[in-house]
């Protein structure tokens, strides 16, 4: 008989989730972790940045109201802010393990490596399970470049005590852009060099330039078509030098040219499990080749977004395999932020694919912000772009605006149950708010029963 029902490698939203359900389902389960447990999402990701951005979400909102009845605008104070964040932040790993422990869920610290299909050694022990889920998310990728090793990366920025005067991010992704507008709003140099030739691809290319355009005002410092070859020291602070030659001297450099899944030093190919660059690769019942092993969030393969949603869901759909159901997995539209301000949110069919594809889809374009500028606090150039289907289902959505985040929630259950306007109109929504004025504008485009 095996030690454990389950064992779960990683402590992520895309295990313990699972963990939880079947511990109270009276399963045996261990969890391994090497690190901090609840993992990225939890210590150094989502929740870290998001407690950080407060204060800035608050003061650029704010700011809509200079001269027309505010005239000051409060400053930040990052080292106080940082102080906050690890009061907050840290606690979390340690509530986690509470849970898990009063659960009955044993927590096996150190690096977990299958060594065959239903055992895990982890410093110099064995255990057994009869299922095992690998779940060890991913990690920043290292740039192989001559002084690499001078440059952070994610976690390093969001533990920073004090914010560097002069900041070089690498790369203008979701990481790059998110801290880029908490560092120029606290009146640091900053700089973005990008190898390509434009910002979030995976975006609408009008939302994208729009918010870079704000970034660019506030002040930071775009270098496009720009790889970056190598980092050195100088007298003052870190030289960033490019194949072009461009040379950008500041205090620090964050790499943010991407994340690459943990699928080394595992015992995989020892195992014989299918992996590729993107991951590990999964059915479609999340299972890898090996039948009693499954892969779960951030280090499956896939072309999803690898969101903390997703691997949460994946977690969900796990557990639910493992009680019993039998049903492949069917993933439900996933919505995705930027968390710049303002912000940008996309969910289901992107806007440029559905403009080219007209017999199918049309696009409708609400700039929420000026129509309705009392009830978005006069944040004018908020824009809604709003895709429906040939029966003018909604089946995607972009957004620009602060607000972004709550009511790409609202669009995606609008998508997910397939609403009509006759199911919103028997609807009553509280008023003023951010969600009823997308409704009631809405509501007249939708599909009619
Ligand atoms: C800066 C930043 C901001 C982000 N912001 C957002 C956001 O706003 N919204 C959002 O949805 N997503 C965000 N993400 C992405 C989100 O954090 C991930 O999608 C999510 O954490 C994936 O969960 P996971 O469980 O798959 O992986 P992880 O949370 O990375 O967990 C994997 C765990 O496995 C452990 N591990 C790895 N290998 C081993 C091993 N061999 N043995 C034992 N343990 C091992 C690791 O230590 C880690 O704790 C952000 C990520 C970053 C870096
Ligand atoms: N709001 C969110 O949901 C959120 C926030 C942060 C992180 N995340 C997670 O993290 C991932 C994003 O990580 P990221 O921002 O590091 O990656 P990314 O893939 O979004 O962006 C990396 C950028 O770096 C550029 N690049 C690559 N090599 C380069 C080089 N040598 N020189 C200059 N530029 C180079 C790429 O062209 C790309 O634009 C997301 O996919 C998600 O999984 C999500």
């Amino acid at each position: 008989m095996a030690d454990y029902d389950t064992i779960f490698i990683g402590s992520g939203h895309a295990t313990w989730h699972a963990a939880v359900t079947l511990a109270r389902a009276q399963q045996k389960v261990a969890i391994i972790e090497e690190d901090t447990i609840a993992g990225t999402c939890t210590n150094f990701g989502c929740d870290a940045k998001i407690l950080l951005d407060g204060p800035f979400e608050l003061t650029e909102q704010l700011k809509q109201y200079q001269g027309i009845g505010v005239n000051t605008t409060p400053s930040i104070d990052w080292s106080q802010l940082m102080a906050y964040k690890q009061q907050v932040i840290q606690p979390l790993s340690v509530q986690m393990t509470a849970v898990f422990k009063q659960l009955g869920i044993k927590i096996i610290t150190g690096h977990g490596e299958l060594t065959d299909t239903h055992t895990v050694k982890v410093a110099g022990s064995t255990y057994t399970a009869d299922t095992i889920v690998v779940g060890t998310g991913q990690r920043p990728a290292k740039l192989a470049i001559p002084g690499a090793d001078l440059m952070h990366d994610s976690r390093d920025f969001l533990d920073l005590p004090t914010m560097p005067k002069r900041l070089t991010l690498i790369g203008a992704g979701i990481i790059s852009l998110e801290f880029a507008n908490m560092a120029v709003l606290l009146g640091s140099e900053v700089h973005i060099i990008e190898f390509a030739d434009r910002a979030l691809p995976a975006f609408y290319s009008e939302h994208v330039e729009k918010m870079i355009a704000h970034l660019q005002a506030a002040g930071v410092h775009f270098h496009f078509g720009e790889a970056l070859s190598q980092v050195t020291k100088s007298a003052t602070g870190l030289l960033a030098t490019t194949k072009n030659g461009l040379t950008i001297e500041s205090d620090d450099i964050i790499a943010a040219t991407g994340r690459i899944p943990n699928i080394e030093h595992l015992g995989l190919t020892k195992v014989g499990i299918k992996t590729d660059r993107h991951g590990i690769v999964v059915d479609d019942h999340l299972r890898t080749n090996i039948p009693n092993i499954y892969a779960s969030g951030d280090v499956i393969s896939k072309t999803l977004p690898k969101l903390t949603p997703t691997a949460t869901f994946e977690s969900n759909y796990i557990a639910g395999q493992l009680l019993g159901s039998t049903a492949a997995i069917d993933y439900p539209v996933i919505p995705s932020v930027v968390f710049t301000l303002p912000r940008i949110a996309q969910v289901g069919i992107p806007v440029e694919a559905a403009k080219l594809d007209t017999e199918h889809f049309h696009v409708q374009a609400l700039p929420y912000g000026k129509l309705l500028a009392f009830q978005y606090q006069n944040e004018v150039d908020a824009d809604l772009q709003l895709i429906f289907d040939q029966e003018n289902y909604l089946v995607g959505a972009s957004i620009y605006g602060n607000g972004a985040p709550d009511l790409i929630n609202l669009l995606t259950m609008i998508i997910t149950d397939h609403v009509s306007a006759n199911t919103l109109s028997q609807k009553i929504f509280a008023f003023p708010s951010a969600s009823v004025g997308i409704i009631d504008m809405l509501t007249p485009l939708l599909h009619h029963d």
